[in-house]
């Protein structure tokens, strides 16, 4: 089954106590930062550091990314680390081109020969944070099949725009719908960007459920407590699963009969219409409010 990516939780790679506590929290994935959240001085320090998490705490079945610094900062020596440590993804910053991803790349090819890891093991997501990285969004998001998302940086972005952020996120709207055209083109995910604001629980849910709606897989988040506002605006309503079970009955029905499209209270359902309805489904266990028992007993 695909993997979920509802949150990816940022975490100081220069803050100790943080790397530590972080697999408590429940993200679907961590986000270990070496760029912007750690200063000049802390730099290689929060290398270490990371390096040092990374091979000594149980992260489990959580995944682990890592946002580098650019190739001419300090990121040549943070994708040597990075993937030594086993890391499952290398997210860059600021990608402006296919050409960025293509540089990163034979960084960690060279790195995963020279050690005897499996080529391609390592894998890379990018983040979109300027208009040209936008307006390449689609070549980025095919320029490497170690890709598995792009993410909006959306701090970065409306500084680059002249412009700030504002509650109904209008000055985004063209920046989420490139990133997610991009990445659907791609078929890997789409990522939203952090919300700075971690006190204002009304304007991230109002977020949360902007971005659910256009079709992002989820949100990049920056503190523990967005993490169950995310997962409760995820988690699909009783009626959408009983919506799916009706979906996947009726379809099972038409399939018995030799057919791919037959009527449920006198809407059709079709492939596209059976494959929303297995998403659900996904959201719900994921969600546990449905067991993979349940799910069985539907065929
Ligand atoms: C925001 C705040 C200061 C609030 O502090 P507060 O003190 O109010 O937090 P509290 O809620 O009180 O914390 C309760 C307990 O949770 C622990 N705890 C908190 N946060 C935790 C966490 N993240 N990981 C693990 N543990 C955590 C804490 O240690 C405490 O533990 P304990 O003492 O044991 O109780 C804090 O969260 C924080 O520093 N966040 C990370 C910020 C960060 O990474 N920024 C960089 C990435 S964005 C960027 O760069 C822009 C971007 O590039 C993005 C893009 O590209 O997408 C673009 O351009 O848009
Ligand atoms: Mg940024």
């Amino acid at each position: 089954m695909e993997r979920l990516r509802k949150t990816m939780m940022f975490v100081p790679g220069s803050n100790a106590a943080m790397l530590r506590d972080v697999p408590l929290y429940g993200a679907d994935s961590i986000m270990f930062d070496l760029e912007d959240a750690v200063s000049l001085k802390e730099k290689d320090s929060a290398r270490v550091l990371v390096y040092a998490a990374l091979k000594t705490f149980d992260y489990s079945s959580v995944e682990t990314v890592v946002r580098i610094n650019g190739l001419d900062t300090g990121g040549v020596q943070d994708v040597e680390a990075m993937v030594l440590a086993g890391v499952n993804v290398i997210r860059l910053p600021k990608t402006e081109t296919a050409q960025d991803i293509v540089d990163v790349e034979a960084v960690i090819t060279e790195v995963e020969e020279k050690n005897n890891i499996p080529v391609g093991q390592t894998k890379m997501m990018a983040a979109i944070e300027s208009a040209q990285g936008v307006l390449n969004a689609p070549d980025i998001a095919k320029s490497s099949a170690r890709l598995i998302g792009i993410a909006l940086g959306a701090e970065d972005y409306v500084t680059n725009m002249k412009t700030r952020r504002y509650p109904d996120g209008q000055e985004l709207f063209f920046a989420r719908s490139m990133i997610l055209h991009a990445a659907r083109a791609a078929g890997i995910a789409a990522i939203d960007t952090v919300y700075s604001d971690v006190n204002n629980v009304e304007g991230f849910q109002q977020e949360v459920r902007l971005i659910k709606q256009l079709g992002f897989d989820g949100k990049s988040v920056i503190n523990p407590r967005q993490i169950p506002v995310v997962n409760a605006i995820y988690a699909p309503t009783e009626k959408e699963i009983q919506n799916a079970k009706e979906v996947i009955w009726a379809i099972r029905e038409a399939e018995e009969k030799g057919s791919g499209v037959i009527s449920l209270k006198g809407k059709m359902i079709d492939k596209p219409i059976v494959e929303r309805a297995e998403r659900v489904v996904a959201l719900a266990l994921d969600a546990k409010l449905l067991t993979e028992e349940d799910v069985k007993s539907w065929y």
